[in-house]
């Protein structure tokens, strides 16, 4: 049995009243009626709407809680897999959550979504939502970790990427590509995903906040800290600066007790500390901050988040950020 998870978003849209899509309405059961023809003699899927969101207004109680879901199914014997349908503008944020918190899934977990409503012209959703099933099915999906499945690809939650605000190859692996791809009713995985180790998360997600870096942009790393955010992350320039004004802020967040991790908002590669100059990566870091590998500025948030949600995280936030942030290295 397969379990279908509903969260919202493009996938499960309606026509709203003055034409645009009104993100979320359809529930599980109708979703699952509307591509039925496609599945042929697929998985028999058990359905279970639990949110019905546009994916901008996903918050952290809401990855809990599909956390939480994942790990209550995944307990029950007769769930073989679960997929999660989701909007695609944090698709790659709620995928990489649970990769976090899920460990190797050894019965799979699909997230999936359209960039086409079911009721608009050529809707990838049927067969995106068809290819999921499929793939969380399969026994070749097993121990790869949290699959993200979009237009004929099989990606690692690891890896994954929103790469098109509109059209319909809208995932990417940057750097890497997919994990697998679908072909029919094929699967192939011509590549394993290396898996982080699960992280033990708290009853609630402190606050963590993105400051994107632009070269001459002023820094507001205080003010931040002074309306209540508890752990930063700064999407750095290149393989890891800021302007060099920024060094001592970022030395006061860390005096404070405030936990600063650096991303390149380059999309890909990871950060290093290959210069030295006012503002270089190399100066970030002697001021305290923590470089964040080769994560998004979206991945290193959450899991800032996960790392400072448990007591024990939060007195050893630098080591274990840093082990998790590395963790496709060898
Ligand atoms: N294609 C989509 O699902 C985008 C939509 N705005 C969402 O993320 O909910």
């Amino acid at each position: 049995m397969i379990h279908l998870l509903t969260t919202g978003g493009t996938i499960a849209s309606t026509p709203g009243t003055s034409g645009r899509n009104v993100a979320g309405a359809l529930p599980a059961e109708a979703l699952l009626d509307a591509i039925d023809a496609g599945l042929d003699a697929g998985p028999a899927v058990h359905t279970e709407s639990l949110l019905q969101k546009p994916s901008n207004a996903i918050n952290g109680e809401d990855l809990c809680r599909i956390a939480e879901r994942c790990e209550t199914r995944l307990a029950d014997p007769s769930t073989d897999g679960i997929v999660i349908t989701h909007g695609t503008d944090t698709l790659e944020d709620t995928a990489w959550f649970l990769q976090q918190v899920l460990g190797d899934c050894p019965r799979p977990v699909v997230v999936t979504g359209s960039q086409r409503a079911l009721h608009e012209r050529g809707s990838d959703a049927p067969r995106n939502l068809v290819d999921a099933l499929r793939v969380a099915a399969a026994t070749g999906s097993r121990g790869q970790g949290v699959l993200v499945v979009f237009d004929e690809a099989i990606h690692s939650a690891s890896l994954v990427r929103k790469i098109s605000s509109y059209r319909l190859t809208g995932f990417g692996s940057p750097g890497y590509g997919p994990v697998g791809h679908i072909d029919g009713t094929i699967l192939r995985y011509p590549l394993n995903a290396r898996i982080p180790t699960p992280i033990p998360r708290g009853p609630t997600l402190p606050r963590v906040d993105i400051v994107p870096a632009a070269a001459g942009s002023a820094c507001p790393i205080d003010a931040l800290r002074g309306d209540g955010a508890q752990g930063l992350i700064i999407d750095a320039l290149g393989r890891g600066q800021v302007p060099p004004d920024w060094v001592p802020t970022i030395a006061r967040a860390h005096a404070a007790g405030c936990p600063v991790a650096i991303t390149s908002s380059t999309g890909s590669g990871p950060v290093a500390e290959v210069y030295e100059y006012p503002g270089s990566l190399e100066r970030v870091i002697a001021a305290g901050a923590v470089g964040a590998d080769a994560l998004s500025a979206r991945q290193a948030r959450l899991l800032l988040m996960l790392v400072l949600s448990t007591p024990e995280g939060a007195a050893d936030w630098r080591a274990r950020f840093a082990t998790a942030a590395g963790w496709s290295t060898v």
